[in-house]
């Protein structure tokens, strides 16, 4: 069987209206993933075990969405030496900056790669992860080159739309 290279981690599945649009975008990339609720919260032991285990189970980079106090990309970081990408969920309360100042302050020597509040940090997750493994994947390299051009038409095409 071969692995996936991305895993995507949220801490509930309230939290995945967001975290879909990093797997659409991974999707797009053709870029293999498994998706999987983790709360280092509420499932701690589990968080240990996966953190542990991701690099030996094929997996090259993890991504980690988590809302409010969120301290599951820092936990996973702290499991793992492969690069992990934190993305702070918006949240009705604060507006997502308790997730992003939870994210984002880790202390030196277990970094999380920390992205914008909501969907376009969730859709940048995955294309960070992919410019990653384009490194050295050709493959993926090519889709990153084609998303920018089809990016940069859509924004020539917009000047049609001034009134
Ligand atoms: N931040 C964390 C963690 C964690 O960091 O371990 N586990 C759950 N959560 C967050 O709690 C919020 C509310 O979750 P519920 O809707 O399940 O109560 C979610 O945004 C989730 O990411």
């Amino acid at each position: 069987m071969v692995a996936n290279e991305v895993a995507v981690l949220m801490g509930s599945i309230s939290d995945w209206s967001t975290m879909k649009l990093t797997c659409e975008q991974l999707e797009k990339l053709g870029i293999s993933f498994e998706k999987k609720i983790i709360s280092a919260h509420r499932m701690p032991n589990e968080l240990q075990e996966f953190g542990e285990n991701a690099r030996n189970k094929g997996i090259k980079v993890i991504i980690a969405g988590a809302g409010g106090a969120a301290h599951l990309p820092g936990m996973i970081a702290a499991n793992t030496t492969l690069p992990v990408i934190g993305v702070p969920i918006k949240t009705r309360t604060l507006n997502g900056m308790d997730s992003l100042l939870s994210i984002v302050q880790m202390p030196a020597g277990a970094p999380v790669a920390t992205l914008s509040i909501g969907d376009a940090g969730a859709k940048n997750a995955a294309i960070l992860a992919a410019q990653m493994l384009g490194i050295t994947q050709t493959s993926v390299q090519e889709k990153l080159i084609a998303l920018k051009e089809t990016q940069r038409q859509a924004a020539i095409e917009s000047e049609a739309r001034f009134d």
